[in-house]
């Protein structure tokens, strides 16, 4: 089967409303002035910080989908949370989960990323689940060991694939300029699709989106996306400048 190719924004903690509206204009005159992409089954998400995602949903071009960065999985007195429900009652189809950001400066768990991943299903979100090795741990050699749990601890809790994008996101590559080569990457994507065949079913393997996160751009994303296992990106710094549509392009 073919996997729609996925391009994923993710802006962190950056944006002004200014910034956005500047931004946003430059991807519309893009894609209205012939983008390669323009026309293509391409599905482009872009996750703007919480308090911008009307602001984005009202400037970004008509076939940009949004999503939050991450969510909360229940309502109720948690001061500072934004609920899934919450997120669909916005009409916002998508949620960035397990960001390793989020694993590493809030010492969020695989066990905190599940539950969050399983209830924002629940609600009806697709989800971004990210997953990805630290480098002392690439560099003791377990690098698949650590995605591979990663992986089943989210799995362990999914009930429907079809809503589910997986980011494999090396932590040592992201923000550090330092792109995982496409072979690294191939192996990664390769023996993570392996392990839903394995543990899942065939049919999820084949059909779930694997994408790729860590330095994508322009300059680097072609040869990236040529790799049979690479379905997209989740990018951050790069889609912030008006040449991330270079990288949606990258593919076409
Ligand atoms: O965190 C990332 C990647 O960030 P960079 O592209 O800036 O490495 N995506 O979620």
């Amino acid at each position: 089967m073919t996997r729609t190719f996925f391009v994923g924004g993710n802006w962190k903690c950056n944006s002004t409303v200014k910034s956005i509206t500047e931004l946003c204009a430059s991807w519309k005159e893009s894609t209205d002035n012939g983008a390669k992409y323009s026309g293509k089954p391409v599905e482009i998400v872009i996750a703007p910080p919480s308090i911008y995602a009307q602001t984005a949903k009202d400037a970004l071009p008509a076939n940009f989908q949004v999503s939050l960065q991450d969510c909360y999985s229940s309502t109720g007195a948690f001061t500072g949370e934004i609920a899934a429900d919450m997120i669909v009652d916005m009409g916002i189809p998508w949620v960035i989960t397990g960001h390793s950001e989020r694993r590493t400066i809030f010492k969020e768990t695989d066990e905190v990323v599940a539950t969050k991943t399983a209830y924002a299903i629940s609600k009806g979100l697709s989800v971004i689940a990210c997953i990805g090795e630290l480098l002392e741990e690439r560099e003791a050699g377990k690098t698949l060991e650590v995605n591979e749990r990663q992986l089943s601890a989210i799995a362990a809790t999914v009930t429907d694939w079809s809503k589910v994008v997986i980011a494999y996101e090396p932590v040592w590559a992201i923000g550090t300029g330092k792109v995982a080569t496409p072979e690294q990457a191939q192996e990664v994507h390769a023996a993570l699709r392996a392990w839903l065949s394995t543990n899942v079913n065939p049919e999820v393997a084949e059909s779930t989106r694997i994408i790729y996160g860590g330095s994508v751009k322009p300059a680097n994303a072609n040869e990236l996306a040529g790799q049979a296992d690479i379905d997209g990106f989740l990018v951050g710094g790069a889609s912030l400048k008006p040449d991330f549509i270079s990288v949606i392009d990258s593919y076409a």
